[in-house]
Order: structure tokens, then C-alpha cells, then sequence
């Protein structure tokens, strides 16, 4: 219930439109139950006494049945309206509640899961907004309407259709919330875990179909579509009931109406009139049976977006931050760093400084902690202990955005967008001329290839880059970097996966760019001998603490660690 008024709460700038909807609504009900009553009068009054009497009563049926298209017209502008508003600023909600977990805590989620957040629970609050809100506003109006009504003309009928409409409207929607509960839950999560295998199924289908594990992981995703269908089906057997009871229950309430309103002593004409109002109020029942029914699927889905809001970031920007400092030199002090859920520390004590001009290469076995550094120099995570600061001032003290302006990385998956060429470099500095492009990408070595692709710059390079070789994707990836033009360059392992000749090539552009203005520093991550010749010191890392450091040229040859990772490293390799 928190969560639905949680999200009910965010829906609170739209609230005129809601109002409008549910006054709209209210009117378009009023309006049925008038058009339904008088023409019930109508009729019997006819039938009595003639012509005469019956006529005026045209007048009323023709003003109640032009008013209902009208109101029911508007009232589904003001609704939609309000619903697409709101759904809108729910999903920019969501990215803004995400935004600050990546990468550090998004991790943790599925693609899939993640999509289906987004997307399909999203969706779902809809119900809250347009089966729930709205129709229990019209309904109460309804209620009262037809009470006066039945006040002055049949009174002895008033508690009978009350009490019918209640149930239907009130007990029947509780009753459908607890029988499609559970099938509700299941249709979110089913829903979120189809979306997540398919999405594996999507991105991982080569090495899927490579070691035979695609029928699995289809296996898997047929299951929860089994499962969500098994609950729609069980949902649609709950609404087809609930469908006969209110077709039963309005013409009940008509019936009852009619025969408690004659007992009191009102006339046939009266009587039916009586009948028709208590069988338009049913109208009302409708939706609220139906908010009812997919009650489970919208707490489902509130609570699964309410989760992803209570996710604590992995660093929080501080709540004033400090400009940045003129100078871009970084330093590590004493850093140690255990990821979340993690016992073994990925970095215990790590002094380290990036200062202007720097060239630092950082190696070590895998899982030696190399990557951490530059996911904290990134700040996509906070050291537990010890500080980075940027030109002296502490990070902690800093926006991270603001800190990421003057770092360009690359990294090991050189991680491009579903988009053109253009797209993926603009991405880096969306003002960025074409000119500029086309210099980053000669300097990355990748203009050639580009030029020959079908649409050149805009060609599109299909998901993760899949339309390009992983050498064209690293080196679009280090034109990216270029484009940004920052003065730290963080590459992590850059040319992993590349042959040799792709790979000098991509040095030989590191080369040429750092070369061309002496205050650009670079720290690179790598395992590669061939990555360390732009380096003028070494870090080696041994289990997340420094256990060398120096320029290759003092470290190989001295038995150290350097020469337990590279035995075979000579001045000819570099
Ligand atoms: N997101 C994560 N969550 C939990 N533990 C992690 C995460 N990323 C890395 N680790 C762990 O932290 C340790 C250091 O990882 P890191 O990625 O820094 O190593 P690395 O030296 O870059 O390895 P490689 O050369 O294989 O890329 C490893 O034990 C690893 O399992």
C-alpha cells in the first residue's frame, strides 16, 4: 500500500488533469444514469397515460443522451492525458533513479530485469491511475446521485441497491484482488524473467549455440512464458466471473428497484424510473472490478519499481560539491577497496599519482585489482578507506560527474552504442564538428575502415558494435576518447583480444597523441608487453597491493614480479 501511494504522490503535478478525468467521469456516469431513469419514466409514462405526459420527458432524454458521448469524450482526452503525463514522469523517474547505480549497482540486476522495470511495470501503474483513482471519484458521485434520487421516489428501495452496488463495487473488487493476487505477482516476475532470458538468448546466442546450451536457455524462457501465461489465463478466468456477477447484478438491482419502489407506494412510471437509475449505477462497478482484478500485477510492479529507488548508489555526489581544481593530477593515498558482498579486498593500500604529462602502465595477474583503479579513478566507485583527489582536492568533495569531464576511458569491452559511428564519437563531445571526427579517427588509425563502410560516418555498427571487427570496435572507441579530448586517459586493457599488427597500430596512435601535447596523461591497464612502450613507469600489482614499480627498463631482468608476468620481456619488445 506504501508503494501505491508512493507512486499515486508522483502523480501529484498532473493532478488537475486526473481531477478533470474523474470529474468527466463522474459526469458521463450522472449523465447514464439520468438517460437510463427518465427513459424508463419515459416509456411507462407513455404507456399510462398517453402522449401528453411523456413528451416533456423527451427533452430530458435528448439532453442526457447528447451529454454522455460528449462527457464520456472528454473524459477520455482528460484521462489519456493524465496517464501519459504521468506514466512520462514515472520513466524519467526511473532513469534518474538508475542512473546514479551504474555501473556500480547495476550489476547486480538483469538486462532483462531491468528492462521489464522500465517498460513493463511502468505500464502497469497505468491501472492505478485509470481503473482505480478515476472510476472510484465517478462512482462516489454515482452513489450519491442515485440515493437522492431514490430518496424522493422510492426510498424503500434505497438500502436494497445500495447495498447490492456496494457489494459489487466494493466487495466484488477486494474478493477479485485476492483471487488474482498471486497470478498478478507471477505475471510481473514471469514477465521480467521472460524478458530476461530472451534478452540473453539475443546477446548471447553464438557462444549459446557454441557449447549447445541455446535449447537450455530456450527451455528457460519457454517455462516463464508458460508461467505468465498460466496466470493470464488464470486472471482471465477470475474476469469472466466477475463479468457474469455484474451482468447479473444490474438487471438484480433493476428488478429490485422497480418491486420495492411499487411496495412503497410510488406509481409504475416512478417505480421504473427508480429501477433504471439503481441499473445505470452499475456502470460505475465496472472498472473497479477490474482495478481490482489486476490489483496484484500494479502492487507488483510498484513494489519492484519502489526496490530499484531504494538501491543505495554506489558513491553519492556530495550535496554541495566543490568546483574542480584547475590541474587534472590525480593521487591515490592509502586507497583500500572491497567490492559489495566481497570478503577478499581487491585493493589494499594503493599510493599511486597521475600527476601532468604522466605515462603509467599498471599490470599484475588477473583478478590482481587493476581494473578497480580505474573504476575508482572513474568514481563509479568510493574507496573504503584511504582518498583520491584531483589536483589536491578530495574526491569525496567533488561532483562525479563533474570529475569524469576530465577523463576519457577506454576499456576492455570498448563498450560502443546500438547507433551510427557518428553517434558513438559524438557521444564523447556532442558539439564535436565533422571535421574533428574525421581527425580523431585518422588519429586512432580507424578513418580508413570507416571510409569504406557502407554509409560511412553513419553507418550503423549494429548492438555492442557487433557490424564492426572487435579491432575496428576498439579503435572507434579510442577515436571516442580523442573526441573528448580530455587530459587523463584511462585504458583498461585496450587492445585485449587484438592481433599484433592491429595492436601496433593502435600504440603507434597512443603515441602520436600523447606526443602531441606534453600535459596529456595516460594510465594504462594491460597484461600486453607491446602496451608497455608509451609507459615510463611501471606499476606491477600482486593481490590488490603494489609490489613493484618502476620504468621497465630498471624492472626487467631483476627477478621481481615484473619478470615473473613478462619472463621474456626485452628492450627489442618494446
Ligand atoms: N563488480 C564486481 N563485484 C565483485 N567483485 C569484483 C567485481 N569486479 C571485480 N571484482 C573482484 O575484484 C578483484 C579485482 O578485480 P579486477 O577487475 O580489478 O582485477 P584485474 O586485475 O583487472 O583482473 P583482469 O586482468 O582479469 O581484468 C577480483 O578478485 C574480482 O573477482
Amino acid at each position: 500500500m506504501n508503494d501505491l501511494r508512493f507512486f499515486l504522490a508522483l502523480a501529484h503535478p498532473d493532478r488537475w488533469w486526473l481531477r478533470l478525468g474523474a470529474a468527466l467521469a463522474a459526469l458521463t456516469l450522472l449523465a447514464g444514469i439520468g438517460l437510463m431513469s427518465i427513459s424508463g419514466w419515459f416509456v411507462a409514462a407513455a404507456a399510462l397515460s398517453g402522449f401528453g405526459a411523456a413528451i416533456a420527458a423527451t427533452r430530458g432524454v435528448r439532453g442526457f443522451a447528447l451529454l454522455r458521448p460528449l462527457s464520456r469524450y472528454g473524459e477520455r482526452l482528460a484521462t489519456h492525458e493524465a496517464t501519459f503525463r504521468i506514466l512520462a514522469r514515472l520513466r524519467v523517474w526511473v532513469f534518474r533513479t538508475v542512473a546514479p547505480l551504474a555501473p556500480g549497482r547495476l550489476a547486480e540486476l538483469r538486462g532483462g530485469d531491468l528492462l521489464a522495470r522500465v517498460t513493463g511495470d511502468v505500464d502497469a501503474l497505468d491501472g492505478l491511475y485509470l481503473r482505480l483513482v478515476t472510476p472510484a471519484i465517478a462512482a462516489a458521485c454515482g452513489v450519491i446521485a442515485v440515493s437522492v434520487l431514490l430518496a424522493f421516489t422510492a426510498p424503500l428501495a434505497l438500502p436494497g441497491v445500495l447495498a447490492l452496488f456496494l457489494a459489487c463495487a466494493i466487495g466484488l473488487p477486494l474478493l477479485a484482488a485476492r483471487a488474482g493476487r498471486e497470478a498478478g505477482t507471477r505475471i510481473a516476475e514471469a514477465g521480467a524473467r521472460a524478458r530476461a532470458e530472451a534478452g540473453d538468448l539475443a546477446a548471447g546466442l553464438p557462444e549459446l549455440k557454441a557449447y549447445g546450451a541455446d535449447a537450455r536457455v530456450r527451455a528457460r524462457l519457454e517455462a516463464a512464458c508458460a508461467q505468465w501465461s498460466e496466470s493470464r489465463r488464470h486472471l482471465s478466468r477470475l474476469a469472466l466471473a466477475n463479468a457474469a456477477v455484474l451482468g447479473l447484478a444490474g438487471p438484480l438491482a433493476l428488478v429490485t428497484a422497480i418491486a420495492l419502489a411499487a411496495a412503497g407506494g410510488a406509481g409504475p412510471a416512478l417505480s421504473a424510473l427508480a429501477g433504471f437509475a439503481a441499473f445505470a449505477l452499475f456502470e460505475a462497478a465496472g472498472p473497479l472490478v477490474q482495478a481490482g482484478e489486476a490489483a496484484g500485477r500494479t502492487t507488483a510492479a510498484a513494489r519492484r519499481l519502489r526496490a530499484l529507488g531504494e538501491m543505495e548508489p554506489a558513491v553519492c555526489a556530495p550535496q554541495d560539491p566543490s568546483s574542480l581544481p584547475a590541474g587534472s593530477g590525480l593521487s591515490l593515498r592509502g586507497v583500500h577497496f572491497t567490492y559489495p558482498g566481497r570478503s577478499a579486498p581487491a585493493l589494499a593500500g594503493i599510493d599511486l599519482d597521475l600527476d601532468r604529462g604522466a605515462r603509467i602502465a599498471v599490470v599484475g595477474a588477473s583478478g590482481s585489482g587493476k581494473s578497480s583503479i580505474v573504476r575508482l579513478l572513474m568514481r563509479f566507485y568510493a574507496p573504503d578507506a584511504g582518498a583520491i583527489a584531483m589536483d589536491g582536492a578530495d574526491y569525496e568533495r567533488l561532483d562525479p560527474a563533474a570529475i569524469r569531464t576530465r577523463l576519457a576511458l577506454v576499456d576492455q569491452r570498448a563498450e560502443l552504442l546500438s547507433a551510427s559511428v557518428r553517434d558513438n564519437l559524438l557521444l564523447a563531445r556532442p558539439q564535436a564538428g565533422e571535421a574533428a571526427l574525421w581527425a580523431a579517427l585518422e588519429r586512432a588509425r580507424a578513418d580508413r575502415f570507416v571510409r569504406a563502410l557502407p554509409d560511412g560516418l553513419d553507418t550503423w555498427i549494429g548492438e555492442q558494435g557487433a557490424l564492426v571487427s572487435g579491432g575496428q570496435a576498439r579503435r572507434i572507441a579510442l577515436a571516442r576518447a580523442f573526441v573528448k579530448d580530455a587530459p587523463v586517459l584511462l585504458l583498461d586493457e585496450p587492445t585485449e583480444g587484438l592481433d599484433a599488427a592491429t595492436e601496433a597500430e593502435f600504440v603507434a596512435a597512443l603515441e602520436d597523441w600523447l606526443g602531441e601535447r606534453a600535459d596529456r596523461s595516460v594510465l594504462i591497464v594491460t597484461h600486453r608487453p607491446a602496451l608497455l612502450a608509451p609507459a615510463r613507469e611501471i606499476v606491477v600489482l600482486e593481490e590488490g597491493r603494489i609490489a613493484e614499480r618502476g620504468p621497465a627498463g630498471r624492472l626487467a631482468g631483476s627477478g621481481g614480479a615484473f619478470d615473473r608476468l613478462f619472463p621474456g620481456f626485452a628492450p627489442s619488445t618494446r
